[in-house]
C-alpha cells in the first residue's frame, strides 16, 4: 500500500502525473517549457492547490533557465512576465499566486543572474518539500478530530496527488491507514470532470482506505441512509472571516451537514489562506468550459448550442465551518480573530 506522489523533480527534470488519465493509465509526462506547464495547470493534468503552486514554482525556475542575459534587471523583468503568464492559468487556488510570489521575492538577494537562477530552483523545491510536511501535520490534527471507523464524505480531490504528499482532506485517511486505523469514506463523483469518482477513490484505493463510490446527488441520502458522522473537504482559497472556496458541490455539502447536525470540516495549509480578502466574495471563481458539462468524453449529451453555466468552485460562507484543520492547529470560530492569530503567531516564529 502507498500513498502516491504526483510532483517529481530530478536531475533538472519536472515530472508530473497526468491526473487527466487516471485511474486507468499511469502515465508520468515530462514539462519542459512554460507553455507545458501552463497547459498543465489549465487542462488539469495537474491539479489540486498546492499541486498547482508547486508545479508552477518549477515552471517558473525552468522558464528563467532559459533566459539568456547577464543583466539582473533584464533577468527579473523576463521571469516577472513569466510568472503573470503561469499566475493567469487560474484564478482561484492561491497557491499559484502564492508560490510565485515566493519566487519572485528571491530575486532582489540575488548577486548574479547564475546565483538569481539557483535561489529560483531552491525557493521551488522548499516550496514543495514545506508542502509535503505541511500536509503531513495536517494528518495529524485531522486525526485528532476524526475517530477510528468514522463513516466520513468527502468531495473532489483534496488528496496526495493534489499537493506535494498525503493532501490535505485525504491526509488523515493516509495516516490512518498507515496506523492500521479504519474509516469508511464516500467519495461524491465530482461533476463535471470526476475528481472523486477518478482520483480520491483510485488515491484512497492506492493506501488500503475502505472507500464507497456515490454521485453528488446521492450525498443528501447517503449521510442520512449510511450515517455519516462527518464531512471533510479541501480549500483552494480561504478569506480572513473564514470563508472557503472548493470544488463546486462543497457548498451543498456543509448546507447538508449543518442540516443534518454533523461536523463540517475543512482542511488546508496556510498557503491556502488569503488575507488579503476579507469574505468569499471577493474569491474569484473559475469558469471552465461548457464542454466539460455538454459532452461526456468527446460523446455530446446535451443538444449542440446548449447555454451552460460551468463554474469550477462555490464559497462556504464560515458559519457553515466547524474548524479548519491547518498544519499549525485547528482554527475553530470566531473564525475571523482566530485566523489572524495562527497566523499571525506563525510569522512571529519565522514560519511562513
Ligand atoms: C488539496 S487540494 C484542495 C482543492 O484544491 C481541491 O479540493 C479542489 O477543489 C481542486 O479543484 P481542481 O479543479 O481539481 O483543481
Amino acid at each position: 500500500m502507498q500513498v502516491p506522489v504526483s510532483i517529481e523533480w530530478k536531475d533538472g527534470q519536472l515530472t508530473i502525473l497526468d491526473q487527466q488519465k487516471l485511474p486507468h493509465i499511469i502515465e508520468f509526462i515530462d514539462l519542459t517549457t512554460i507553455e507545458e506547464v501552463f497547459d498543465a495547470i489549465l487542462s488539469l493534468k495537474v491539479r489540486g492547490a498546492p499541486a498547482i503552486g508547486i508545479t508552477a514554482a518549477y515552471g517558473l525556475a525552468l522558464a528563467a533557465e532559459s533566459h539568456d542575459t547577464d543583466e539582473l534587471d533584464a533577468f527579473e523583468a523576463y521571469v516577472r512576465k513569466d510568472a503573470d503568464y503561469l499566475a493567469s492559468s487560474r484564478p482561484t487556488a492561491v497557491n499559484l499566486a502564492w508560490a510565485l510570489e515566493r519566487l519572485l521575492s528571491t530575486l532582489p538577494c540575488a548577486a548574479s543572474v547564475a546565483d538569481a537562477k539557483q535561489q529560483l530552483f531552491r525557493e521551488a523545491e522548499a516550496i514543495r518539500a514545506e508542502d509535503e510536511a505541511a500536509c503531513r501535520q495536517i494528518g495529524e490534527h485531522g486525526l485528532e478530530l476524526l475517530e477510528n471507523k468514522m463513516r466520513v464524505m468527502t468531495i473532489c480531490n483534496a488528496g496526495s496527488i493534489a499537493t506535494a504528499k498525503y493532501g490535505t482532506a485525504l491526509a488523515p485517511f493516509h495516516l490512518g491507514s498507515e496506523r492500521g486505523k479504519k474509516f469508511d469514506v464516500y467519495a461524491c463523483e465530482t461533476r463535471p470532470v470526476y475528481q472523486g469518482a477518478r482520483l480520491t477513490v483510485w488515491e484512497l484505493q492506492q493506501s488500503g482506505v475502505d472507500v464507497t463510490l456515490i454521485t453528488d446527488s446521492m450525498a443528501a441520502h447517503t449521510i442520512g441512509a449510511k450515517d455519516i458522522e462527518a464531512i471533510i473537504v479541501g480549500a483552494d482559497r480561504v478569506a480572513a472571516n473564514g470563508d472557503t472556496a472548493n470544488k463546486i458541490g462543497t457548498l451543498n455539502l456543509a448546507l447538508l451537514a449543518h442540516t443534518f447536525g454533523i461536523p463540517f470540516y475543512v482542511a488546508a495549509p496556510v498557503s491556502t489562506f488569503d488575507l488579503s480578502i476579507d469574505s468569499g466574495k471577493d474569491i474569484p471563481i473559475e469558469e471552465r468550459k461548457a464542454e466539460e458539462i455538454t459532452h461526456f468524453g468527446d460523446v455530446p449529451v446535451a443538444p449542440a448550442g446548449t447555454n451552460v453555466y460551468n463554474p469550477a468552485f462555490d464559497v462556504t460562507p464560515s458559519k457553515y465551518i466547524t474548524a479548519i484543520i491547518t498544519e499549525k492547529g485547528v482554527i475553530e470560530p470566531d473564525f475571523h480573530q482566530n485566523i489572524a492569530g495562527l497566523l499571525t503567531a506563525a510569522a512571529g516564529k519565522g514560519e511562513q
